[in-house]
C-alpha cells in the first residue's frame, strides 16, 4: 500500500506570533512553489494560528493544525477553543489525545473520543495520539494500553472518518527525552496498531491509514525510522522548532 508520509511539527507551548513569523521567513523559501513526496503540517499554539494562516495560507505544500479543540460547540467553557473557530484560521488538522493532554490535563479516553467526534463533525482531520508509558511497557501492558486507546478513541467513527484521520504512535518515554524507540520497537508497535484498526474497520481501511511515529525524532534518526514499513511520517516536537531541522528530518525521512 502506497501511503503518503505526513510530517507534522508540534510546537507545543512555543512560539507566539512574532516567533511564528521568524520561523515562516526561514521555511517559506524552501516550501513555496515546491512539491513534496509527503504532507507537511505545522501546529502552532492557538494565539499564533492567525499569523500562521496569514503566512502559510497560500502555500499549498503546508497545512496547519491546532494542538487541541473543545468537545463542545460554544458556551461557558473558559479557556477553550471550539472546532468551528479553528476553521476560520484555515486549520485542517487537529492534534488530539497527545500524552501531555492525557497526563497533565487529565484527558480521558472518553473526553478524547468526544473531541475526535467533534473534530470530524466540523471536517477537521484528527492527528490522534496514542502511546504507552515506560511503566506500562515494562509491565507488559503495551498491547492492552494501545488496544484501549485505539478502541475508545475511534469509537463511533465511520470508515470515512477514519480515512481523514492520522494516528500518531508516541511512546511517552520517548517524548522530549532524547531517547527514541528503536526502529524495531516502533515498527512492532505500528504493526500492532494497524492490526487493531483492521479488527475494528477491516483490512483495507487499516492498510490505508497513516501512522506517524513521535518521540525524539531528529534528522539523525529520521531515515531509519521512516524506512520501517508501517511508519508513515513523524510527529515532531523539539526538533521541529527550527525550520532547518524540520526540513532536514523531512529530507532524510523521504530520501529512500
Ligand atoms: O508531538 C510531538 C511529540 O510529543 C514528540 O516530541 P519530541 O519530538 O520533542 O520528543
Amino acid at each position: 500500500m502506497n501511503r503518503k508520509p505526513i510530517f507534522a511539527a508540534n510546537w507545543k507551548m512555543n512560539k507566539g506570533p512574532s516567533e511564528t513569523e521568524d520561523f515562516a521567513r526561514a521555511l517559506l523559501p524552501h516550501v513555496q512553489h515546491q512539491t513534496f513526496p509527503c504532507d507537511l503540517v505545522i501546529a502552532p499554539p492557538f494565539v499564533s494560528l492567525a499569523k500562521a494562516s496569514e503566512l502559510f495560507g497560500n502555500v499549498t505544500a503546508v497545512a496547519l493544525a491546532a494542538q487541541n479543540c473543545s468537545e463542545y460547540d460554544s458556551g461557558a467553557y473558559t479557556g477553550e477553543v471550539s472546532a468551528v473557530m479553528l476553521k476560520e484560521f484555515y486549520v485542517h488538522y487537529v492534534i488530539l489525545g497527545h500524552s501531555e493532554r492525557r497526563s497533565i490535563y487529565g484527558e480521558t479516553d472518553d473526553v478524547i473520543n468526544a473531541k475526535m467526534l467533534k473534530a470530524r463533525e466540523f471536517k477537521l482531520k484528527p492527528i490522534f495520539c496514542i502511546g504507552e508509558t515506560l511503566a506500562e511497557r515494562e509491565g507488559g501492558q503495551l498491547e492492552e494500553v494501545l488496544r484501549r486507546q485505539v478502541t475508545k478513541g475511534l469509537a463511533g467513527f465511520t470508515e470515512k472518518d477514519l480515512q481523514e484521520t492520522v494516528i500518531a504512535y508516541e511512546p511517552v518515554w520517548a517524548i522530549g527525552t532524547g531517547v527514541t524507540a528503536s526502529a524495531e520497537q516502533a515498527q512492532e508497535a505500528h504493526a500492532f496498531v494497524r492490526s487493531l484498526v483492521a479488527e475494528a474497520f477491516g483490512g483495507e481501511p487499516a492498510a490505508k491509514i497513516r501512522i506517524q511515529y513521535g518521540g525524539s525524532v531528529k534528522p539523525a534518526n529520521a531515515a531509519e525510522l521512516m524506512a520501517c514499513p508501517d511508519i508513515d511520517g513523524a510527529l515532531i516536537g523539539g526538533a521541529a522548532l527550527e525550520a532547518s531541522s524540520f526540513l532536514q528530518i523531512i529530507e532524510n525521512g523521504t530520501a529512500s
